[in-house]
């Protein structure tokens, strides 16, 4: 850097004032005296530099303002006085600047740039072969080349020619100190130290060194001064760069509606008045049995209820028999109840016509409840495949006679024009009702004849596309309940063909004056809800909120607090359904919400000391095992033929529809008693008589229900106490859901799992969360307690087997086809 000079004002001689400026500027090296040639060896005997005597500031050296030749020639001194080497990568940059004709002027230190200069290979054209052999470069002996971090030196070091050795650098290094000729006679022996560094540095550039920022500085520093020159090697491909899927975002990645849900304290309940229903409805809805919200709906209604503020869609996830029902079906029936016409304002898809049925009569006793202050009772209908087609269009479509005129002339013309008949009688055919006659100016129209209507997937797709006038232009609320199911089944593609017809601009704005005007509400719900973002993207949810019980993650499914869960080994798997049997009749299977009603075993009168008294000395081989309050002595007495007296009530889940309807009458045979207390439901078994058979459950004429998955989601058997899991459910959520027909709406209730050998290390560590490796996402209040059940040793006694296997071969002659004898 140089001072400015500045001159004099015109006619002005020049001050002593500017003179010192010119010498006390910031780059004081600029000053008339020229640094001295560095050099220690004499830094004792060596002049002192000469310094400005008049400014005795402190020098800044500032390499630019030497001549390039002199700079080079500096540091390389100062380095190799330093470390007795020479940094060739510098000498080497040095040397790319410097003009080859400057090699006669400064024999010594441009030797070797001149020698790096040279090793630069033309650039090797596409497909061209490498060359045969790696240009010979001389790497000082004991010379490291590679950096201090075990990364190799640079490609290019590697690869270029080799050079002279300079007499200077030998002598600084003892093994050095060979003659020359001999060095260069030496050929093979370079060759292998080249072909060793070469190595290294391809290894080191597949290992994807980490390279130090000393060297990163300094190939930087090069990438500026120099053009970018390929050396032989071609660039090694590289893989394609990851693109990431943006759509499947995993857990870490939430956004943030669904990392930070709004959560509710599971347990708390309010009164409905507080959370803004009037004390009239809350009357109502106290009368039909709910006196106060449950947790969740003190949470859900407010964000469904009428609000001023801008309202967004809801998901929830909440355990089974938490009252996820009533969250969504009261501020519904609420809003429509407000609306003056029929229209289809609300559409519930649940995944079984069982639950259709069921979530119809929440919906009807909510409908009450806002029939009083002046609310138009809120028609609802269902879909669900249960009646032919026809019939169904009939329930929930109709017609209705609007006065248009002009829509009467242009009726009255086509009918004069119509010279096939026929064709109105094939839309009649289309429709489950005979469409009339328009009255003078008056058109028919087909509209609505339900505000809700409550159905499975697939039907309604049929009516979308099938039934004439069937429209979503009115649409308000879309309810999908079970949504982790219908969302990962995604039934003849339904839900792109709701979404895709639902109107986005206000529906039925001007029937709701005061209500949001947000367009569709999307309410979501289930107990194991996903967080797969890829399935809740196709919801097309607006500013959703996601609402759940404390304590529970994203991912993770909690069960119903006041569930208790136990695992029974099942030591002899043949002989498996004698376990049940004995379960059937132990005690662990009292009442545990009413207390034990004659000892609380089902198919028994009798106290167990009087049944064991009773039993043969065959049967009497219970496992006694009095460790656990709940492991008492369990009956293995044969099968009662009395009447029992219980008022328990089981669940009992099975792998399929087949195994359901088996173990179902092979009960029957082995515990004659039980016979008329057993129902059972399959989806094989019609609609009607599943109804029927929920129906005898809910009464109490029937105890025991055998079925397989299907009723395991959502079917709500209130009086349900013991839930047996006689085959282990194939996923964490399919246990969920069997266990929570139990223990709800703040009830109690027991689970068992029955477990062969095989099962038990699944079951412990995924639906348990004990033991190694323990990875389950369910979470309970307590843990899953272990109770032995059977004959000692696992051997009943031979009048049982003998019993059982009489009871198979019945079962083999009627499966045969013998039918039931
Ligand atoms: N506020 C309330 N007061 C009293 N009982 C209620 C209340 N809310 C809901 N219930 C009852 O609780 C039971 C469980 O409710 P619901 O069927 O809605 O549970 P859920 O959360 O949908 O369970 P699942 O996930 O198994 O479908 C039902 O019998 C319902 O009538």
């Amino acid at each position: 850097m140089y001072n400015r000079y500045i001159p004099p004002p015109k006619g002005k001689p020049e001050s002593s004032h500017s003179q010192a400026t010119l010498a006390s500027g910031p780059a004081s090296f600029s000053q008339s005296q020229p640094l001295p040639r560095y050099n220690p060896g004499q830094t004792s005997s060596a002049e002192p530099i000469p310094r400005p005597q008049a400014q005795p500031q402190r020098i800044v050296f500032d390499d630019a303002d030497l001549p390039p030749v002199d700079h080079a020639r500096r540091q390389r001194i100062i380095d190799e006085e330093l470390t007795g080497t020479i940094d060739d990568k510098k000498a080497k940059k040095s040397k790319s600047k410097k003009s080859k004709d400057d090699e006669k002027l400064e024999p010594e230190e441009d030797d070797e740039e001149s020698q790096l200069t040279e090793s630069k290979p033309r650039k090797r054209k596409r497909g061209e072969e490498k060359p045969a052999a790696i240009p010979k470069k001389e790497t000082p002996e004991g010379a490291d080349t590679t950096a201090p971090n075990g990364v190799a030196a640079p490609v290019d070091a590697a690869v270029k020619e080799p050079k002279p050795k300079r007499e200077k650098k030998k002598k600084s290094k003892p093994e050095d100190s060979l003659d020359m000729n001999m060095v260069d006679d030496d050929a093979e022996n370079i060759r292998k130290r080249h072909r060793s560094v070469f190595d290294k540095v391809q290894k080191a550039l597949h290992a994807k060194p980490d390279v130090d920022a000393s060297t990163e500085a300094a190939d930087q520093e090069e990438d500026e001064t120099e053009p970018v020159v390929e050396y032989g090697l071609e660039p090694l491909p590289q893989p394609e760069p990851v693109v990431l899927d943006e759509s499947k975002l995993t857990y870490e990645t939430l956004p943030l509606w669904l990392a930070s849900p709004i959560k509710v304290t599971a347990g708390m309940v309010r009164p409905f008045t507080e959370l803004g229903i009037s004390p009239e409805s809350s009357k109502v809805l106290e009368s039909k049995g709910f006196k106060d919200a449950f947790a969740v709906q003190t949470a859900v209604l407010p964000l469904l209820l009428p609000s001023p503020d801008r309202q967004g869609d809801v998901v929830v996830a909440a355990p089974t028999g938490s009252g996820k029902t009533l969250s969504y079906v009261l501020p519904m029936v609420h809003d429509i109840s407000k609306g003056r016409v029929t229209r289809l304002r609300a559409l519930i898809v649940l995944p079984t016509r069982d639950l259709v049925q069921q979530v119809q009569l929440a919906c009807e006793a909510c409908a009450a409840a806002f029939v009083i202050n002046g609310g138009r009772r809120v028609k609802v209908g269902t879909a669900m495949g249960n009646r032919v087609f026809k019939e169904e269009q009939s329930v929930i479509m109709g017609e209705e006679q609007i006065y248009d005129p002009e829509g009467y002339e242009q009726y009255l013309a086509k009918q004069d024009s119509l010279v096939d008949l026929e064709d109105s009688d094939a839309e009649n055919d289309e429709l489950g009702f005979e469409r009339h006659q328009p009255l003078p100016y008056h058109v028919i129209a087909c509209s609505s004849k339900v505000d809700v209507l409550i159905c499975t997937p697939g039907r309604l797709v049929e009516h979308i596309t099938k039934t004439p006038g069937f429209s979503l232009d009115y649409v308000r609320w879309l309810i999908v309940d079970e949504a982790d199911k219908l969302l990962a089944q995604d039934f003849q593609q339904w839900l792109d063909t709701v979404t895709g017809r639902l109107s986005v601009v206000k529906p039925g704005a001007r029937d709701f004056p005061r209500s949001n005007k947000s367009g569709v509400r999307k309410v979501i719900l289930s107990a194991t809800m996903t967080r797969d973002l890829s399935l809740l993207n196709g919801l097309k949810l607006s500013r959703p909120k996601l609402v759940v019980v404390e304590g529970t993650k994203a991912g993770e499914q909690s069960l119903p607090p006041l569930l208790s869960e136990f695992a029974i080994k099942i030591r002899e798997p043949s002989l498996k359904p004698l376990y049940l049997v004995d379960l059937l009749r132990s005690k662990h299977l009292a009442s545990v919400n009413q207390g034990i009603v004659d000892e609380g075993s089902v198919g028994s009168e009798t106290s167990d000391s009087e049944s064991d008294s009773s039993a043969s000395s065959d049967d009497d081989d219970d496992d006694d095992d009095d460790a656990h309050p709940q492991q008492s002595k369990p009956k293995t007495s044969p099968a009662a033929t009395k009447q029992p007296k219980t008022t328990t009530t089981v669940l009992i889940f099975t792998k399929s529809n087949e195994a359901a309807l088996r173990l179902s009458r092979l009960l029957a045979l082995l515990a004659p008693d039980l016979a008329p207390l057993i129902g059972t439901l399959t989806s094989s078994t019609k609609t009607s008589r599943r109804a029927r058979t929920l129906r005898a459950f809910a009464q109490g004429k029937l105890r025991v229900l055998v079925a397989s998955d299907l009723v395991s989601r959502g079917i709500d058997l209130l009086n349900l106490e013991h839930v047996v899991n006689y085959d282990v459910p194939i996923s964490e959520t399919s246990y969920v859901h069997r266990v929570g027909r139990t223990a709800r709406a703040g009830r109690k209730g027991c689970a068992w799992t029955l477990l062969e050998h095989a099962e038990a290390r699944r079951f412990w560590r995924d639906f348990a969360g004990e033991g190694k490796g323990a990875i389950t996402s369910i979470v309970r209040a307590g843990t899953v307690e272990r109770v032995r059940l059977g004959p000692e040793g696992g051997e009943f006694g031979e009048g049982r087997v003998r019993e059982y296997e009489a009871a198979l071969e019945r079962l083999r002659g009627e499966a045969l086809g013998g039918g039931r004898r």
